[in-house]
């Protein structure tokens, strides 16, 4: 049995939030895999502002480097609106051996009640809370908390220092500043 974590998200860009909670929450629940799911379109967010071919692409760059970490596309294939209930009953008939642990962010643990088929997908999933910079101190029931330094990263901070032309280095790693950079995202020079 593989004990596998999941994180999805919109990764509008990746950042090395995203990497340091995959990597604890690795650590803390003894997981042998992490997989990074981007969504198609994210159920209970505006849409992303790049396309999903090219967030999938940065959280590819993202992930290298590490072995336990892995990129999947199985929502962008599904095509959609992206839920998450959709996607672990595809995983578990795909793997019906694994032990799927699903990781949010601090932000989240108390809205879901608001996801979609909830009760189904907690019969899938454990999930797993990390705590969160403005968001301290969350707790529900059925989620596990594991404990993280307060990382003040997010995607939007980024979008909006690249939209001023401001430095984003260290927060994101190399591969993907370059991807960015490399093909014109968030309206940087190539
Ligand atoms: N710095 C962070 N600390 C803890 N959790 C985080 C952090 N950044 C993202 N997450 C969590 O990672 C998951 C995916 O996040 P997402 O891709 O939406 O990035 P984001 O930084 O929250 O984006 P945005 O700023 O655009 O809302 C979510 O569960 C989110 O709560
Ligand atoms: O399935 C749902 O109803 C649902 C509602 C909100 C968020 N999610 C999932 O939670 C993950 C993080 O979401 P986000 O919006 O922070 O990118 C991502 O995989 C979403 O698909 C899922």
């Amino acid at each position: 049995m593989k004990r596998v974590g999941i994180l999805g998200g919109t990764f509008d860009p990746p950042h090395q939030g995203h990497l340091i909670m995959a990597d604890h929450v690795c650590e803390a629940l003894d997981l042998d895999e992490v997989w990074f799911i981007p969504s198609h379109l994210p159920p209970h967010k505006k849409d992303a502002t790049v396309p999903a071919h090219e967030r999938m692409k940065m959280v590819t760059e993202a992930v290298k480097g590490n072995d336990q970490f892995h990129s999947c596309d199985l929502e962008l294939k599904r095509q959609g609106t992206s839920y998450t209930v959709d996607t672990m009953k595809d995983l578990k008939i795909r793997y019906p051996d694994h032990r799927f642990y699903f990781i949010i962010g601090g932000d989240m643990v108390n809205n879901l009640s608001e996801w979609y088929k909830i009760e189904e997908l907690r019969s899938l999933v454990t999930f797993a809370g990390v705590q969160r910079q403005g968001f301290e101190g969350q707790k529900a029931e059925g989620v596990v908390m594991i404990e993280l330094p307060r990382i003040d990263i997010s995607s939007s901070l980024i979008r909006d220092r690249l939209r001023k032309n401001l430095t984003v280095r260290y927060l994101l790693p190399d591969t993907v500043h370059n991807y960015i950079k490399e093909n014109g995202l968030y309206a940087t020079k190539p």
